[in-house]
């Protein structure tokens, strides 16, 4: 096992001080440290966090291994900075068994970039018909506590109903995708004066608004814990910020791309901006802002959604819904959030690794950077500037809605568990 002394490092923005990573955790951590044999790693200018955990990506495997792999998938995680992520289970079979959750929880272990937590199907093969075996995936290896049919909505408030009764018995949570199949079929984009001068079908705020409201009162009338999937709407934010006043078990998620980018560049009829739930209006995006930075929405969820240039490079109508997120999550969060001042570092760790730990009742990460704990740290110079660069993604997919940007910082080494998986910016 490697041991790593990272010297001048400013931890969560604060002083810097040094880090020893030896054993896979945090050995000592203050000024003037040395070590024998130690990897010196020179941090000054860098701000450390804990490492990243995204409780929302789409790692494809099994199924679409043209558009992304565990093991490509965990490489653009590492490179953004993760230590964990929760892989969705809109695969190809579904993740809706022990067997399927334990094959991916596998081959996360295998590639060695990050941690692959799978998230189980709510229902059989997505369909909406049958709860999958939530038990048994729980009480499998991968040890699933979030359950989600993300791609489609629990809609039938039964099922939904049973699903949050379920989870109970093991602590677990349903992610549920918010889109009202009625109000949307066929839908394209936000709906509003943009979609109907471009003759796009619309997607209403209230299709989310109106389950995200249900599954409140759901999770309210059962005493189950809910989390909300890429909240995109001002109404939502309300809506969740009602509920949580209320003392219900409700968290929420918010996209970066739901952070900056807006409905108006569905003009361009380029179907990189193709995403579920649509991008919204700029009204929409800083009730979202407001909404991270005073704790009604929880946290950042990337729901990084590689698709091969086949799915993408098409007429708008036919393109794949979803964008990369992996790799531009952490400098989005700082242009729109930290360069904003709407949040500190420990505001982006708390949002992007200790809550969305919590919620996904990951043990093993999200903890803080304190001496003891698991070495799960990402160094990140917030003055860089990059020139965002589809083809240089660590990503098998391209389909990056900020390719030729320049963005605000840079992922400079991730450690997991004390060994690095990124180093002065490359994979290791
Ligand atoms: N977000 C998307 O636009 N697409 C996701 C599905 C999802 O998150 O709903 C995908 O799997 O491609
Ligand atoms: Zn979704
Ligand atoms: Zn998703």
């Amino acid at each position: 096992m490697s041991t790593h002394l990272i010297k001048d490092a400013a931890v969560l923005g604060g002083e810097p001080t040094d880090l020893l990573l030896r054993d896979g955790v945090v050995a000592e951590m203050g000024r003037g440290l040395s070590a024998e044999g130690a990897t010196v790693v020179d941090a000054a200018g860098l701000i450390a966090l804990p490492g990243l955990v995204d409780l929302h990506t789409h790692l494809r495997e099994p199924g679409r291994e043209d558009a992304e792999t565990v093991e490509t998938g965990t490489r653009a995680a590492a490179m953004g900075g993760f230590t964990a992520v929760h892989a969705m289970a809109n695969t190809d079979p579904v993740a809706d068994t022990a067997g399927v959750v334990e094959q991916v929880w596998r081959l996360g272990r295998e590639a060695g970039y990050c941690d692959v937590y799978p998230v189980g199907a709510v229902t059989v093969g997505l369909a909406g018909e049958r709860l999958a075996e939530l038990g048994a995936m729980a009480d499998s290896a991968a040890r699933v506590r979030v359950f989600s049919d993300d791609g489609h909505c629990v809609s039938d408030a039964v099922l939904m109903r049973r699903a949050l009764e379920y989870v109970k018995a093991f602590d677990g949570v349903v992610a549920q995708h918010a889109q009202e199949p009625r109000l949307t079929q066929g839908a394209q984009m936000n709906e509003g004066e943009l979609s109907g001068r471009l003759g796009l079908t619309g997607w209403p705020a209230v299709a989310e608004e109106a389950i995200i409201a249900r599954d409140c009162l759901l999770t309210a009338h059962v005493g189950s814990r809910l989390h909300v999937c890429h909240v995109s709407t001002a109404g939502s934010v309300e809506i969740v910020r009602d509920a949580k006043r209320k003392g219900w078990n409700v968290t929420a998620e918010a996209c970066p791309h739901h952070l900056l980018l807006t409905d108006q560049l569905a003009a361009t009829y380029d179907p990189i901006y193709k995403v579920n739930p649509p991008l919204r209006t700029a009204a929409d995006t800083e009730a979202l802002r407001a909404g991270l930075a005073d704790g009604t929405i929880d946290i950042v969820a990337t729901d990084h959604a590689p698709h091969p240039h086949e799915d993408k490079d098409c007429e708008w109508a036919a393109a794949a819904f979803g964008m990369l997120g992996l790799e531009t999550a952490l400098s989005i969060v700082q242009h729109t959030m930290v360069d904003a001042g709407l949040l500190d570092w420990a505001g982006v760790a708390e949002r992007m690794s200790h809550a969305p730990a919590r919620i996904g009742r990951v043990a093993e990460h999200g903890q803080p950077i304190a001496v003891g704990n698991a070495a799960n740290v990402v160094l990140y110079d917030p003055a860089a500037t990059r020139t965002i660069d589809a083809a240089a993604s660590a990503s098998l997919s391209r389909n990056t809605p900020y390719r030729g940007m320049e963005l605000p910082g840079r992922v400079v080494a991730t450690f997991l568990r004390g060994t690095p998986t990124v180093l002065d910016g490359v994979l290791v």
